[in-house]
C-alpha cells in the first residue's frame, strides 16, 4: 500500500535521509524506531509532504499507484485527513485553544466536502465515542478542558474522522505518563484491528514496539540500518546498534526514564535486513 523507494531526504547543507526503503502494508503496524535525530520525523513528514520549506525530499514514495512526491501540492494536501493522517506527539497542536473540540471536528469534516451538518455531527460523535471519550462532553468542551490523555485520544479522533488508510503516529505517547501512554497504544491497535488502517509509528521507545508492531524499521543517522518482523528483528537483531538499543532498554516501570541514549559510536552502518525484499 505504501511502499517508499530510494528516498533521500536533505537541506542544502547536510542529508538528513539516505535511500530509505520501507514498505507498509494493509493494516499493517510498523515501528521506526532509532535515536533522536535519526532521520525518522522527517521521514514521516516526507510522506504527507509536510516537510519545512529548506528541506526537500527525493526519490519515490508510492501510495495507490502513485508516486506522492511528484503529485502537485494540492492533490497531495487533499489526502492529508482523508487517506493519510497524523497524530504527533504535542497534541496541544492539535487543537486551537479557544474553539471548542466540536466545532474543530466539524470544521474538519466540513472543509473536506462533507455537506450535510447532521450528519457531521452523528460523524464527530461517533468517533470521540471509539476512542473511549465521553463524546457529548468532549464535542462541547474546549481544549483546555481535557487532560492530556483525552486530548490526545481526542486528537486521535480527528485523526480517524475522515477514515484515512494509514495513520502516522509521530511518538504519539512521549508526553503522557506511562498508564495514559499504554491507553493510547492500546486504542490505536483496538482501532487498526476494528478498522483495518496501517499503523506507522514513529519511535525512540522499543519497549512496547514488541507488543504492537508486526514490523519494525530500525535508522541511525538517516540510514535504515535493519528491517523486519519484529519478533525476528528483536529476538536476532542483525546490527550491533540495534543489540545495543535492545540492551540499553530500561525495565518497563512507571519510574523509568523513556528516553533511549543517543550520541552513539560509529559502527557499520549497512541494511543488514529489508522488508521490501522479505
Ligand atoms: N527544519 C529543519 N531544517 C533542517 N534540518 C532539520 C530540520 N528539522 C530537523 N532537522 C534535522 O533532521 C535530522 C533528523 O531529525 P528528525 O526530527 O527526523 O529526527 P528524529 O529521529 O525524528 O528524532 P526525534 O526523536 O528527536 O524527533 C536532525 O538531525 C535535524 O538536524
Amino acid at each position: 500500500m505504501l511502499t517508499i523507494e530510494d528516498l533521500t531526504i536533505r537541506t542544502k547543507a547536510k542529508t538528513i535521509v539516505e535511500q530509505l526503503e520501507l514498505a507498509i502494508r494493509p493494516g499493517e503496524w510498523c515501528a521506526l524506531a532509532g535515536e533522536s535525530g535519526s532521520g525518522k520525523s522527517m521521514t514521516a513528514f516526507a510522506i504527507g509532504g509536510l516537510l519545512p520549506a529548506s528541506v526537500s525530499a527525493e526519490g519515490i514514495i508510492m501510495w495507490n499507484d502513485e508516486n506522492l512526491l511528484a503529485l502537485p501540492v494540492k492533490q497531495r494536501r487533499s489526502l492529508l485527513g482523508s487517506e493519510i493522517s497524523y497524530v504527533f506527539q504535542d497534541y496541544h497542536g492539535a487543537f486551537t485553544p479557544f474553539l471548542r473540540v466540536g466545532s474543530q471536528l466539524d470544521e474538519l469534516m466540513r472543509a473536506h466536502g462533507k455537506q450535510d451538518r447532521k450528519a457531521r455531527k452523528q460523524r464527530c460523535l461517533e468517533v470521540l465515542e471509539h476512542v473511549q471519550l465521553p463524546a457529548e462532553r468532549v464535542y462541547r468542551s474546549y481544549p483546555f478542558e481535557l487532560s492530556g490523555g483525552q486530548l490526545q485520544r481526542a486528537a486521535i479522533a480527528a485523526a480517524l474522522l475522515l477514515e484515512p488508510k494509514l495513520l502516522i503516529a509521530d511518538e504519539p505517547t512521549t508526553a503522557l505518563d506511562t498508564l495514559t501512554a499504554h491507553r493510547v497504544l492500546q486504542l490505536i491497535d483496538q482501532i487498526r484491528m476494528e478498522t483495518g488502517i496501517s499503523v506507522l509509528w514513529i519511535t525512540h521507545d522499543l519497549r512496547h514496539v514488541r507488543k504492537y508492531a508486526d514490523r519494525v524499521a530500525v535508522m541511525r543517522t538517516g540510514v535504515l540500518l535493519e528491517a523486519g518482523q519484529t519478533q525476528a528483528v528483536l529476538d536476532h537483531p542483525a546490527h550491533p546498534y540495534t543489540r545495543r538499543l535492545l540492551a540499553a532498554i530500561p525495565p518497563l516501570s512507571p519510574d523509568a526514564p523513556s528516553r533511549l541514549p543517543c550520541n552513539s559510536t560509529d559502527e557499520q552502518l549497512a541494511p543488514e535486513r529489508s522488508i521490501l525484499h522479505e
